[in-house]
């Protein structure tokens, strides 16, 4: 998909801008139980994802994007909080130098080692994703914990290809991989939010999509994470690509809402 827009302003530690002009709903945040407000009118999520539109991993000097063709209608998320069909753009992972910490999100404090974020847009508003992205509720992502467990097999077809995408701006083929393997058994039980990208243009135009249920990945999986660099072939000095999350922001009033009780 065309995430590549703007990417270029983008390197590892970026400095963290203290204040986004008008920054009244940033990502990411902490999400509280008891402040979250159950909301019965939330809908289940529908996503219908075909592996066929799967394209390639490309290694951006922050994170890795699993990236897909959204050219056309074939890989959609739809229902829960949002009133349109959304077009899945790419997946990618936020994570830490150790099991310790490493996710954006955080639930009651909480920190998980890693975050997976399926990046969506709106396509029954917006011609392209860059139009999209500008655009107040133009994006939907859903934020997916990963927590130290058992290995995840679906996961494994990907861990192994991350060699091949090991410096910055390196790009693989990778096809046929069907996105909801990385989904939790329920995708009910969510929390959502009014909120922004959390890497530049940090532009506040995302409706996060909280999965309450964690997926499991195993220890090794999540080293091999670690093992990318943020840094490009031809640099000297090689720097190991983790904790590529953003600090958690100021709530601002917003309102967190939950699909379940
Ligand atoms: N971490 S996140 O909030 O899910 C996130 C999702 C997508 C992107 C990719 C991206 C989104 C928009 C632009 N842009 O408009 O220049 C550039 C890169 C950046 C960050
Ligand atoms: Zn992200």
């Amino acid at each position: 998909c065309s995430s590549r827009v703007g990417l270029s302003q983008m390197h590892p530690m970026w400095q963290e801008p203290l204040e986004v002009p008008g920054g009244e709903r940033q990502s990411p945040i902490d999400i509280s139980l008891r402040k979250s407000v159950f909301d019965p009118n939330l809908k289940p999520l529908v996503t219908q994802y075909d592996p066929r539109t799967c394209q390639q991993i490309w290694n951006n000097g922050y994170s890795f994007l699993v990236e897909y063709d959204d050219t056309t209608d074939k890989s959609t998320l739809r229902g829960g909080p949002l009133e349109d069909q959304f077009r899945l753009c790419q997946f990618h992972f936020h994570w830490g130098e150790n099991n310790s910490w490493g996710s954006e999100h955080t639930v009651d404090r909480h920190l998980y080692p890693a975050e997976l974020h399926l990046v969506h847009w709106n396509a029954d508003k917006y011609a392209l994703f860059e139009e999209a992205v500008v655009a107040e509720n133009g994006l939907a992502v859903i934020g997916v914990f990963l927590k130290v467990g058992k290995t995840h097999e679906g996961l494994q077809k990907l861990v192994d290809t991350l060699p091949a995408v090991r410096h910055k701006d390196s790009v693989v083929e990778f096809t046929k991989f069907d996105p909801s393997c990385l989904l939790p058994e329920s995708t009910n039980e969510y929390w959502t939010y009014a909120g922004s990208l959390t890497t530049p243009p940090l532009t506040e135009a995302v409706t996060w999509i909280i999965m309450k249920q964690p997926i499991e990945v195993s220890h090794d999986q999540l080293a091999v994470f670690r093992s990318l660099l943020f840094t490009s072939a031809e640099e000297e000095v090689q720097k190991s690509m983790v904790n590529n999350f953003r600090v958690q922001q100021p709530l601002k009033g917003r309102t967190v809402r939950s699909s379940f009780t």
